[in-house]
């Protein structure tokens, strides 16, 4: 057989070139050199020759291209998010370019224009990269946070009405159990000690948030603030306690190899969990793939309960259930019913199966969770050092508590913006402490942004935490905390693009709204009961480098009962 080839060959290719003589030169040994130069080539390309002589953006300012392998990923990985990029923009200016591992570049881009392009004008062309959407994917479900182009628009539209003004305003109640279990907590704690009690109140909020979500997206009341043992909430702790630089390194670069993102989904990754583990450098990813297993097995257990009953659910009735997966499902079975109703009809344009169900309410716990429990923690922070901010609110909120210790929507949507201190405190602490300091876009076409050439494939960091802090727009105190600016705001100041912390556009948060009403439930029932005060004199804030930000030590504040200065 082989012999008939190499004649059908030799005839083919006519005799200035036998095939015999072919055979001689490409022998085995040749080809593996050859390969062998051509990947010794790619590295050298990869690593050397584009990003110090051939990349388009070879001369955009930026920091040292530092170690080949790494670039600037160490510097990034060790600091406090955002920090580094801070000080390269007051460095190199409003347009920097820095190179990451195997001469990955990333673009930052500071003003609005360039900004409202990317996030706004051309967002389609500028999507979340696949190793954010696979990193997000796998811990908050293939929901909103990681499709794009036509299937996001579609599904916005579909989560759209579980945002709404009037969903809001019917789930504000579904608070207060949270927020009266954890001034209780809190009295208990505290007791009548004249100096107060010192408090981990991360820990604290994020057990209240986490109560607030999964009643609001399941109608599950998970009482993790009574229940210590509480599986979800245990859960969510070990997934968040791996928020670190080194650690999302490694799930990053798991997640670059092909066939790694769905490696770590499969079933098969959590049954041989342990293998990860003895890989030493690994010991994290089980921890990882246990807590995705218990958060998704609890959810689908909860999905399945509505599911059941939503035979009984009538789309009509004022009364019904408010969590959003109640809503989802009764969207659902509208959706079926309209169809059936019409000749050939099938369900309408975005018809939710379980397992989109279940990503998005997945999604909405992930999203909405630790967020919101890092905002009012970094609130209390900068307000336990801002002892007369912290009086102005304590003025402010406490009338509006005594009369009603849970405010409506309305009410709380009146403590609003410039006409009170609760919210501009709330706009400083965000602006200062954005919980996503920083998230990430890819060009997947070649385009111009603020006048220079971006190659496809580039990187762009949106640097949510620098441009909140940028002092050409916040002046020379932009790095510090003062509510009061916001009575006052600067000319440079740009409604959409100087404060980037719920970001712009097509993805700007969906939960905006909700995370800012919930934030102000809590804050306004623990300033009405509680003063806050640093724990120790000379304490520093520990913020996480990771995809959130959220403190590393728990934040221990001190905490003092209200009732004994009165
Ligand atoms: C203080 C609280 C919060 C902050 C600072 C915040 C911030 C953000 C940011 C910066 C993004 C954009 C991420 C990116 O594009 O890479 C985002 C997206 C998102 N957030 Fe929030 N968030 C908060 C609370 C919430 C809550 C309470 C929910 C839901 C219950 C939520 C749900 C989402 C979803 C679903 C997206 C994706 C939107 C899309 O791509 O269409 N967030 N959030």
């Amino acid at each position: 057989m082989a012999h008939e080839m190499s004649l059908t060959l030799e005839r083919i290719l006519g005799s200035s070139l036998s095939w015999s003589l072919m055979q001689e030169i490409i022998v085995p040994n040749h080809l593996f050199i050859g390969f062998g130069v051509y990947i010794l080539y790619r590295i050298v390309h990869r690593l050397f020759l584009y990003p110090y002589l051939l990349s388009p953006l070879r001369d955009i300012p930026g920091p040292p291209l530092g170690n080949p392998l790494w670039g600037q990923s160490p510097t990034i990985i060790r600091s406090e998010t955002g920090i580094p990029q801070r000080e390269w923009v007051k460095q190199y200016g409003p347009v920097v370019r820095v190179v990451g591992p195997i001469g990955i570049e990333r673009m930052i881009f500071m003003k609005p224009e360039a900004l409202h392009q990317v996030l706004v004008k051309d967002w389609l062309i500028y999507p979340r990269p696949n190793f954010l959407r696979n990193i997000l994917g796998l811990v908050t479900g293939y929901g909103l946070l990681t499709v794009t182009g036509n299937d996001h628009k579609q599904m916005r539209k579909a989560m759209n009405p579980a945002f709404s003004i009037p969903n809001l305003m019917a789930q504000t109640f579904m608070y207060y159990t949270a927020i009266d279990g954890l001034i209780d907590i809190l009295n208990d704690k505290v007791g009548d000690q004249k100096d107060g009690k010192v408090i981990h109140v991360y820990d604290w909020m994020s057990k209240a948030t986490l109560d607030i979500i999964c009643e609001t997206a399941f109608g599950y009341k998970a009482n993790s603030l009574h229940n210590p043992h509480n599986e979800l909430a245990e859960s969510y702790e070990k997934l968040l306690s791996l928020q670190s630089g080194p650690n999302l390194a490694k799930i990053i670069t798991i997640m670059s190899i092909p066939g790694g993102a769905h490696l770590l989904a499969s079933n098969w990754a959590y049954q041989h969990r342990k293998w990860f583990g003895a890989l030493g450098i690994l010991n994290s990813i089980p921890i990882l793939l246990e807590a995705m297993h218990n958060i998704r097995r609890i959810s689908s257990g909860m999905l399945a309960e509505k599911l059941a009953s939503a035979s009984t659910l009538n789309i009509s009735d004022t009364d019904a259930k408010r969590d959003i997966m109640s809503l989802l499902v009764r969207a659902r079975v509208a959706d079926v019913k309209e169809a059936a109703g019409k000749e050939g009809g099938v369900a309408g344009e975005y018809r939710m199966s379980d397992q989109a169900m279940m990503d998005q309410v997945l999604t909405f716990l992930g999203a909405g969770h630790e967020t919101t429990a890092s905002g009012l923690t970094w609130t209390l922070w900068l307000l336990a050092n801002a002892p007369e901010a912290q009086a102005q609110l304590r003025a402010e909120v406490t009338p509006v508590w005594k009369e009603n210790k849970h405010p409506d929507y309305r009410a709380l949507k009146e403590l609003k913006w410039l006409d009170s201190v609760m919210q501009v405190s709330f706009m400083e602490s965000l602006r200062i402490m954005p919980p996503v300091p920083l998230t990430v876009r890819k060009a997947t076409e070649s385009d111009y942004i603020d006048g220079v050439y971006v190659p496809k494939g580039t990187l762009l960091s949106i640097p949510i935490r620098i441009v909140n802090t940028w002092k050409e727009i916040w002046g020379s105190d932009a790095e510090e905390f003062n509510p009061a600016r916001w009575l006052d705001l600067p000319p440079e100041y740009h409604p959409t693009f100087s404060m980037l912390s719920f970001i712009a556009g097509p993805h700007a948060c969906i939960g905006k709204t909700m995370s800012i009403i919930e934030m102000k439930a809590v804050l306004g029932a623990l300033i009405t009961n509680f003063e806050f005060a640093p724990a120790f004199e000379g304490q520093k804030a520990k913020p996480a480098a990771a995809i959130t930000m959220k403190p590393t030590d728990g934040m221990p504040l001190r905490v003092t009962r209200i009732s004994r200065h009165i």
